[in-house]
C-alpha cells in the first residue's frame, strides 16, 4: 500500500464534505431560488442540463427528478453532444444549466453561449464566480467555492428539479425529499466519521481484482458510471465497466463465473429488486462481489438521495483500492493537457 498522508490527496473530498454542504444549502439555495423565480415568471416548459465527466453523472440524477415527478421535459447532456445535436427546442421557454467544476471545459461554456444566443434562461454552476468560460458565458452564475464536487452538483441540480416542480404542482415525494435534504448534512457527518474502516478493508480486497463490472439501477445509474468508469478509470487506473441491473440479464449475465469481480450499488427505491436478482444470481457462482446497500446506512432518508449518502463510503472504497495498488489517485498520464487530446 501507498504510504501517503491522505490529507495531501486531492481525490478524497471527506474532510470538508459537510461544512461544504451546509455552505451550499444556507448561501446558495438563495440564489437558486431567485433563478426558479425567473423559471416560474417564463413558464419554463424544458430543462437541460450540460456537463462532462462526473458533473454530466449528478445532472442525469436531477433529470430523474423531473422526469419521476414532474411533467416538465428534461435532459442532461454532455457538452459535444448538445453542440452536435442540439436540441430543437431550445427557446426563451428553456432553461440550460452548465455545470463544470473549474469552468475550464469549454464545450459546457459553447453550450451556455449558443442557449442564450437562442433566447433560453442560461445558469454556470462553476466553482469560481469569474475568470473562467463557464462563469463569462453564464446569464446567472452559481460559484459554490467548494472541492466536494460529487455532493455539490447533486445539490445544486437537485434543488432547481426541486423547487421548481414544487412551485408548479403538488408532490408528496419533492417536498419528502425536500424536507430530507436538511438531515442530509448530520447523516453525511456521521458516515464520514464511521464508514472509513470497513471501506478500506472493501478497498484492499477489490485492489486484488483485474478490473471490475460496476452494477446499478435507479437512481444509483448515473454515481455507478462516476464511480465504475470515471473514478475506476481515470482516479484508480483500474479497468472496469458500468452495468444496468435492469439490463444483466441481456449480455452480462453469460459471463459470470469465479474470477469475475463485481461492485454493486443497492438502493431502497422501486428498483430494488432488480439490483437483488443480479446480486442472488452472481452469489450462486462467485464470492468476487462488493455490496454497497443503502438500506444500512439511509437513516430512513428519501430513496432518491441514495446517491448523496452512498458517495461517502464509496469515496473510501475507491480512495483506499487506488492506494493499495500503489496508486495516488491524483496521479494522470494524459488528462489536463500532459498529452494533447
Ligand atoms: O467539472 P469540469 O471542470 O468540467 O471537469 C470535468 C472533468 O471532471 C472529471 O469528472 C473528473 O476529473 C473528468 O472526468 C472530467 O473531464
Amino acid at each position: 500500500m501507498l504510504d501517503i498522508d491522505k490529507n495531501t490527496v486531492d481525490f478524497l473530498v471527506t474532510d470538508n464534505m459537510v461544512t461544504e454542504v451546509k455552505t451550499v444549502m444556507e448561501r446558495d439555495f438563495p440564489k437558486l431560488k431567485k433563478i426558479v423565480d425567473q423559471m416560474i415568471e417564463r413558464k419554463i416548459e424544458r430543462v437541460y442540463y450540460v456537463a462532462c465527466g462526473s458533473p454530466l453523472c449528478a445532472c442525469q440524477t436531477a433529470k430523474m427528478v423531473f422526469e419521476k415527478y414532474s411533467d416538465v421535459p428534461c435532459e442532461a447532456y454532455s457538452g459535444w453532444d448538445f453542440l452536435d445535436h442540439t436540441p430543437k427546442k431550445l427557446d426563451e421557454k428553456c432553461i440550460v444549466v452548465g455545470v463544470s467544476h473549474y469552468g475550464k471545459t469549454n464545450e459546457v461554456a459553447d453550450s451556455l453561449i449558443k442557449a442564450s444566443e437562442a433566447g433560453a434562461i442560461t445558469v454556470g454552476v462553476t466553482r469560481d464566480a469569474v475568470g473562467n468560460p463557464v462563469s463569462d458565458a453564464a446569464e446567472h452564475v452559481i460559484a459554490y467555492a467548494a472541492e466536494c464536487i460529487w455532493e455539490i452538483h447533486l445539490l445544486i441540480t437537485f434543488y432547481i428539479a426541486l423547487d421548481y416542480i414544487n412551485r408548479i404542482d403538488n408532490n408528496e415525494n419533492v417536498k419528502q425529499i425536500l424536507a430530507d435534504l436538511k438531515k442530509l448534512p448530520n447523516v453525511l457527518a456521521r458516515l464520514v466519521k464511521t464508514s472509513e474502516d470497513k471501506s478500506r478493508e472493501l478497498g484492499e480486497k477489490a485492489s486484488k481484482w483485474p478490473f471490475i463490472y460496476t452494477v446499478a439501477a435507479g437512481p444509483l445509474r448515473p454515481l455507478s458510471y462516476k464511480e465504475g468508469i470515471i473514478t475506476m478509470l481515470e482516479f484508480t487506473w483500474t479497468h472496469g465497466c458500468q452495468l444496468n441491473s435492469a439490463e444483466f440479464r441481456h449480455g452480462p449475465l453469460e459471463v459470470v463465473e469465479k474470477g469475475v469481480p463485481y461492485v454493486f450499488m443497492l438502493g431502497t427505491d422501486e428498483s430494488r429488486h432488480t439490483t437483488e436478482r443480479t446480486i442472488n444470481f452472481v452469489k450462486k457462482l462467485t464470492d468476487d462481489y462488493i455490496i454497497f446497500d443503502y438500506a444500512e446506512i439511509s437513516n430512513g432518508l428519501h430513496p432518491m438521495l441514495a446517491p448523496f449518502v452512498l458517495f461517502v463510503p464509496l469515496e473510501y472504497f475507491y480512495y483506499y483500492l487506488s492506494i493499495s495498488k500503489d496508486h495516488n489517485p491524483d496521479d494522470r498520464r494524459y488528462y489536463g493537457g500532459l498529452m494533447p487530446y
